[in-house]
This record gives structure tokens, C-alpha cells and sequence, in this order.
């Protein structure tokens, strides 16, 4: 039943790429499958014309000419029928593929963040991806093949049952065992297809490793593309021969039903011949007959082998519904609040314990910190002790399991996710190097309202990149990357400006910044700061940053540890309390003389 209604769902969705244009090929796939009968008569009416014909000379020429011309119409309007077919069948597969990746893209983006740290997300968007497309095509192929072979049954049924009802039976039992070694293979691809799904995206993943420009250089030095293609060609022999095995079986299984449909055909003849022996049966009856068993045979197997088909395809499409129907766990409240324009009293965060999905340690324990409203606040502290987890709960892509995140005294579950980020600007720490042109890179970060360039310029400038930028030859409509034609590439340090510059273009009330210098040097570094100062001024700032010559300039620094709070004040109130804040600004003052 749930097999039924899936396949209802993806019929649905076929409708629903295509249009009308499911109409028109309905239409077209039923004059092509009633045709065959069309044929199959018009032959009987030959036969038996030319028996009658024949001892006449040329006068039996005019019994002829009705069926003659009858029998070219048909085919040549079967031709113009395929063709068409052709042509709706190429249209409709495009639409599709294009519908479903659509569907697949926006479901993917409306997921949570959480969903991407299980690797059972990925087998799932693998499986859904990898074969939606085609299967759908596949089942769309086999539908309509059903119907017309269908319709071409039918008829080729009624015409054998008027010879003996058993006829067409026999044609059905004889193309049975076929099915069903379908079936089973059906199962049995499905089965190891879903459980190799893991195998597959590692040899994607160890292709990426020998194709990909990030990690070419690395491979290139440690030597690491032999030890790559040792692995990838290792799997892939598995897999390869897992499948050749399947298909061995599969060959084995079909040469015995079909050997035993050859026997069933061969009967049918032999009763058929017995009967135009005993004058039962006239010659245009023998070639009607040879005819619809002969075809009524190939479309009783194709009729199956589509019903297969469509039964495989349901299968592989089942991956793509299960997909389709994940849904977030961060929703939207029934009623969300309205949310402030601005900052009145800031972000209070209370006794937050999180963990990420999966993991059995903490990565924010017990964690209390206020962000003032308006002012700057930077958080230091050392790797992994949760600072880019804060601001990735800030953000609302996860939820802590314990404790609470206030914004202006409201809960941030009472607001809509989508309200709420967009109040919020962020640098990430490992911001994306987009293929585009250096406006469209700056101007991503606020594409609701329609692109304006005196933003984008003054949020280059905001971010220190107006001097890169004018060195590019094109300037603001340079293509960054090299990954297509014309691109240039950028240096770290000047790909994080560009992303920096996409934070500022957002004009929002909050400021998160992870690491946003870690690839500028300390003099960029400094005049950065003195320059975000002015640009962060009544918005309320989160920093953070490893460097204590940075952090220095907030209104407020907490030092973290281990998903805890364990220092916070200003510069001075923190030099004073001589706690481990103090005794890194010492150890650094004496490592970096030239930073300060
Ligand atoms: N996606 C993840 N899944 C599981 N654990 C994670 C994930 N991301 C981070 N962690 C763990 O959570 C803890 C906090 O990580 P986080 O990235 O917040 O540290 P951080 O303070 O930003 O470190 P760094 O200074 O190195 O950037 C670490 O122990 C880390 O291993």
C-alpha cells in the first residue's frame, strides 16, 4: 500500500515537472499502443484479400488497394507518432531532472546544520541524489511503456481469446518465471546498492582527493596520489565484483525463464498449426495468429519487464521521499515574537550545555556570558574550547540541550529562525571562497534588496580590501577563483577581507567575527581593529580571536575554557586580577615587541 501511494507521489511529481505535456504524451502513448492491433487486422485483411486476389490476376488488383493503403497510413502515422514521442519523452526528462533537483537543493538548504555532522545524513542525501533523477526518468520511461504495451496487450488479448480463451493465459504464464527473476535481482541490486552507499562515497571522496585544486599542492608534496588511487581502485574492485556477481545471476536466472517461455510459444504454434492442418484455421488466421502470439509475447515481457522496472525504480525513489520528508527540529513557534530593531539590553546566555549530535563530550558546559547591548565584546581562549560553537548557537543552527539563550530577555526559540538571522551578520571562520565576481562575492551577504555598488564599495572599504580590489583588472567586476575562464585567485589574507567585507555589507545589529585577521599580518591587523571600532559603533560585537593585541580594544573580554568561562573584564581589570589572561598578555608582549 505504501508502495502504491510512493508511486502515486512520484507520478505526482512527474505531473508536476512536466505540465500539460503529461497529457500529450498520455495521448500519444495511447494511439501508439493501439496500433499494433490496427496492424495485426489490416494483415489478416491482406492475406485473406490476396487468397481471393491471386487466382484474379491484375483485376484482383482492387481488392488490395484499401488494405495496401490502409497498412502505409498506419506505419507511417506509427512513425510520426514515435517521433513525437521522441521529442515529449527528451522534454519531459529534462524538466524532470531539473523539478527533482530543485527539490533535492531547497530541501537541503532548509535543513538544520546538524544533519550534515551524521554521516547517515550524507548516505541519505547520496542516495537521494545519486539515482532520484534517473529512476525518475526511468519510471516515467516504464509508465508509459506499461500503458502502451498495456493498450497493445489488450487488444492482441481479445484478438487471440477469439481462438481460445486459454491463448492469452498462456502467454501470461509463459512470461511469469521471467518476472519473477526480475523481481528477485530487483531486491537483491536494491539491497546491496543501499548498504554499498557508504563504499561509494568514500571512492567519491578519494576522487575528490586526486581532482580537487584545494588539496592539490599537499598531494603533490607528500606524494600522497598513489596511496589515493591504491584505495580508490581497491574499493571500486570490491564494489565492481560484488555487482558482476549480481548480474552473473541475474543472466543465469533470465536464460532459464526464458527457455521456458521459448516451450510455451512453441505449443501455442504447434496447436495453432495442427488446427489450419485439420481445416480449421484459414492462412490469413495462421498469420494473425503468428502475429499476435509473436507480439503479445514481447509485450507481455516488456509489459512485465516495465512493471519491474517501475517496481525498481519505487525502490530507488523511496530514498529520494525519505529525503524529501526529513524534517527540521529547529522550527519556527506557532506565533513568533516580533523581533527588535535594535539592541536594547543584549544577549545573555545562562548555564548553556551543549553537545554535538553524536559526540559524548561537552563542548559548552555549564557556559554564562553576557553581551551588552551596543558595546564590543571579544572572547579569547584556546583551540577547542567552544568559542565557534557559541556562535554557531547564537545563530541558531543548533539547540543546547540545557540552559537558555536570551535576547533582549526573549528566548531565542521565540523568534523566527529566519527573523533572527537575519539581525545577525557573521564572518565564519572558514569563510567560502565563492566563484563570482568580487561585487557579487561582497554583495552575498545581503541578497534580499537588489544589489547596490556604493554598499558594496563601502563595505570593502569598511573591510580593508579596497586597495586589492583596485589592483584587479576588472576591479569590482574581477571573476575570483580559477576555477573558470578569466578568474583570478586571491591570497589568503585578501580572500578573508573579501569575506569580511561580505559580513559588513549586511547592515546588521549584530556582529559575530570569528578569527576574522587569523590570515592578516599584525600591522593589517592593527589598523583593522582601530577601523572595526568605528564601523561596529551602538552595534552590538562578538570577536573572536586568538590575539590578545585584538582583544584588548573590547569594551568586555571573557577568557574561555574547555565550554566554560573562566575570566572576564576589560584589558585592565583582567591585567589586574593577574589570572591567565594577564599571564599571556606578559608571555606575548615578550614574544611580539613589534605588534604592540
Ligand atoms: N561538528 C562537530 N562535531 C563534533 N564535535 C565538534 C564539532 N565541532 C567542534 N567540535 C568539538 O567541540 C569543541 C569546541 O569546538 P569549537 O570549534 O567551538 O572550538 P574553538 O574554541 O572555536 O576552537 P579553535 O580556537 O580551535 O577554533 C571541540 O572539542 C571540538 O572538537
Amino acid at each position: 500500500m505504501t508502495r502504491l501511494r510512493r508511486l502515486l507521489q512520484a507520478f505526482q511529481i512527474l505531473t508536476e515537472a512536466a505540465g500539460k505535456w503529461t497529457w500529450v504524451w498520455l495521448g500519444l502513448l495511447l494511439w501508439q499502443g493501439l496500433l499494433p492491433v490496427g496492424t495485426v487486422y489490416l494483415t489478416k485483411t491482406l492475406v485473406d484479400g490476396l487468397v481471393v486476389a491471386l487466382p484474379l490476376g491484375t483485376q484482383g488488383i482492387s481488392l488490395l488497394i484499401w488494405p495496401v493503403t490502409g497498412m502505409a497510413s498506419l506505419l507511417l502515422l506509427g512513425e510520426l507518432g514515435q517521433s513525437a514521442l521522441g521529442w515529449v519523452r527528451a522534454y519531459q526528462a529534462e524538466r524532470v531532472r531539473d523539478y527533482i533537483s530543485l527539490l533535492i537543493h531547497r530541501q537541503s538548504t532548509r535543513l538544520d546544520l546538524a544533519f550534515y555532522e551524521t554521516p547517515n545524513y550524507h548516505d541519505q542525501l547520496h542516495q537521494a541524489r545519486g539515482e532520484a533523477s534517473q529512476r525518475s526518468l526511468a519510471l516515467l520511461e516504464s509508465w508509459g511503456q506499461l500503458f502502451q504495451n498495456g493498450m497493445s496487450f489488450l487488444s492482441m488479448f481479445v484478438v487471440l481469446s477469439t481462438y481460445a480463451l486459454w491463448l492469452p493465459l498462456l502467454l501470461l504464464i509463459g512470461t511469469l518465471p521471467a518476472f519473477y527473476v526480475l523481481l528477485v535481482f530487483n531486491r537483491q541490486h536494491y539491497r546491496w546498492w543501499k548498504e554499498t552507499t557508504p563504499e561509494r562515497r568514500w571512492t567519491e571522496y578519494y576522487d575528490l582527493m586526486l581532482t580537487q585544486k584545494v588539496v592539490a599542492a599537499e598531494v603533490r608534496i607528500f606524494d600522497l596520489g598513489e596511496h589515493f588511487t591504491t584505495i580508490y581502485q581497491s574499493i571500486r574492485k570490491t564494489l565492481r565484483q560484488q555487482r558482476l556477481r549480481l548480474l552473473r545471476n541475474q543472466s543465469l536466472g533470465r536464460l532459464g525463464a526464458s527457455a521456458l517461455g521459448l516451450g510455451v510459444s512453441g505449443a501455442a504454434m504447434a496447436w495453432m498449426f495442427w488446427r489450419s492442418l485439420q481445416g480449421l484455421a484459414s492462412l490469413g488466421d495462421l498469420a494473425l495468429f503468428y502475429q499476435a502470439f509473436n507480439r503479445g509475447q514481447t509485450l507481455m515481457r516488456s509489459l512485465l519487464g516495465s512493471l519491474s522496472e517501475i517496481h525498481q525504480s519505487g525502490l530507488f525513489l523511496e530514498n529520494l521521499f525519505t529525503f524529501l520528508q526529513l524534517e527540521p527540529q529547529l522550527q519556527d513557534p506557532k506565533s513568533p515574537k516580533p523581533m527588535p530593531s535594535k539592541l536594547e539590553r543584549g544577549i545573555e546566555v545562562e548555564g548553556v550545555y551543549f553537545r554535538y549530535p553524536g559526540s559524548q563530550s561537552w563542548a559548552l558546559e555549564n557556559l554564562d556570558l553576557f553581551l551588552p547591548a551596543g558595546k564590543f565584546t571579544a572572547i579569547i581562549g584556546d583551540n577547542g574550547a567552544g568559542k565557534s560553537t557559541l556562535i554557531k548557537l547564537l545563530c541558531r543552527f543548533y539547540q543546547p540541550e540545557r540552559g537558555r539563550i536570551l535576547l533582549d530577555q526573549s528566548k531565542l526559540e521565540e523568534f523566527s529562525v529566519e527573523e533572527l538571522r537575519s539581525m545577525i551578520t557573521v564572518l565564519f571562520q572558514w569563510p567560502v571562497n565563492y566563484q563570482a565576481t568580487v561585487t557579487e562575492n561582497i554583495a552575498m551577504g545581503d541578497l534580499k534588496s537588489p544589489i547596490e555598488e556604493t554598499r558594496v564599495r563601502a563595505a570593502a572599504v569598511m573591510a580593508g580590501a579596497e586597495e586589492t580590489i583596485n589592483r584587479l583588472h576588472q576591479r569590482y567586476d574581477t571573476l575570483l577563483g580559477t576555477a573558470f575562464v578569466k578568474g583570478t585567485d586571491l591570497s589568503g589574507g585578501e580572500w578573508q577581507r573579501i569575506a569580511l567585507a561580505r559580513a559588513f555589507y549586511r547592515q546588521a545589529p549584530i556582529i559575530l567575527l570569528d578569527e576574522p585577521t587569523s590570515a592578516l599580518d599584525p600591522w593589517a591587523e592593527l589598523e583593522w581593529v582601530s577601523r572595526f571600532r568605528k564601523v561596529s559603533e551602538g552595534k552590538t560585537s562578538l570577536l573572536i580571536t586568538h590575539r590578545l593585541n585584538l582583544a584588548r580594544h573590547a569594551d568586555l573580554i571573557y577568557v574561555m575554557r574547555n565550554g566554560q568561562i573562566v575570566e572576564s573584564g576589560s584589558h585592565n581589570e583582567l591585567l589586574a586580577s593577574s589570572g591567565s589572561y594577564a599571564h599571556s598578555w606578559k608571555a606575548q608582549l615578550q614574544q611580539q615587541p613589534i605588534a604592540i
